[in-house]
């Protein structure tokens, strides 16, 4: 049985668990959130939904006693209009940083043992916190991460030669935040390298997109949920199947001392390998400059 809870039932949350529930890709479905009302309403919405949905799918109004036969948790919680209204994740560190440690300790009270995936923003500093008042490893704590940015990245590179996002490869590294940066040494399409396909400027230009990109969808809607729950739930998909999916996800990354965006694989254990990239001496120092910003906003807050 595919056993999932999803904490933090807001734009993200339900959407998590929407597409869970229609793909058929959890058997057991426990929804929480701190607004008894919200996550009821969802789970009311969900059950609605049943006779029409292609597969059968038990969903829970959740507990935290639940998660102790939970394979999966999802982290959600938040406050978006935080980051809108700042326009930096950072902007709901404050709150984040609280409800982490409301959420890690009863995580930990529950005896879960199981794979959390945390999607709360400031992601990697989120997921640090989350990883210290769990307990759990290092390998089963992750974020998302990257893997957003380097779906933004393809999308924009995609766009820019007329091709399918699917077929270009390579990473946004760093923080899922303004530090981050599209490590063009490890970008190819359909093979060929971006070196050869742009200039340094265009280069420049291009990089700054996927953050661009992603506040106008939050600030246009308020908030941004299908592209960060299809990451989310191909993450989910990649522990349920042990798929060993090489992505860039938020991970504790030993050379900088913090959780950050970083390809690893994914697979039944959570992390089972951070892969260590050959960058260039420029993106290293892009990296480095990433952790340290994470790194400073962790360090205020003890
Ligand atoms: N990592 C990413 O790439 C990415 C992308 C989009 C959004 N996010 C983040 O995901 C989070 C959720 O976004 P959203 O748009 O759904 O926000 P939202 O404000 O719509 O919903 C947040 C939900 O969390 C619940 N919540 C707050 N504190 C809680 C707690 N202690 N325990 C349980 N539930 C709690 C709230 O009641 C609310 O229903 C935010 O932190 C947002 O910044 C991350």
């Amino acid at each position: 049985m595919r056993n999932v809870a999803v904490i933090g039932m807001g734009h993200v949350g339900a959407t998590v668990a929407f597409t869970l529930f229609t793909h058929g890709i959890v058997d057991n479905l426990y929804l929480l959130d701190k607004n008894k009302a919200k996550a009821e309403a969802e789970y009311n919405d969900l059950r609605d939904t049943l006779a029409r949905n292609d597969y059968h799918v038990n969903v829970f109004l959740g507990d935290y006693s639940d998660l102790k036969n939970v394979d999966v948790v999802v982290t959600s919680f938040g406050d978006i209009a935080a980051t809108v209204k700042t326009g930096d994740r950072f902007g709901e560190f404050e709150i984040n940083a609280k409800n982490a440690k409301e959420v890690g300790e009863k995580i930990k009270e529950s005896g879960f043992n199981g794979i959390l995936i945390n999607i709360s923003n400031p992601c990697d500093a989120i997921s640090t916190l989350l990883q210290e008042t769990t307990g759990l490893s290092k390998k089963q704590v992750f974020g998302t991460g990257t893997f957003l940015d380097t779906a933004r990245m393809q999308r924009i590179v995609g766009e820019e030669l007329d091709e399918d996002p699917r077929n270009v490869a390579g990473f946004v590294l760093g923080e899922h935040g303004a530090s981050q940066f599209t490590a063009w040494s490890t970008v190819s399409i359909n093979g060929k390298s971006a070196k050869e396909l742009f200039t340094k400027e265009q280069e420049e230009k291009l990089s700054a997109q996927p953050n661009k990109n992603s506040m106008k969808v939050a600030f246009g809607k308020g908030y941004t949920s299908y592209a960060i729950a299809t990451c989310a739930v191909r993450l989910i998909q990649a522990v349920f199947s042990d798929a060993r999916l090489f992505a860039p996800t938020s991970v504790y990354l030993d050379e900088v001392g913090t959780y950050i965006g970083y390809p690893a694989i994914i697979g039944k254990n959570g992390v089972e390998k951070v892969i260590a990239l050959e960058l260039t001496s420029e993106e290293d120092e892009k990296l480095e400059e990433s952790a340290e910003i994470i790194k400073k906003h962790i360090a205020q807050l003890k």
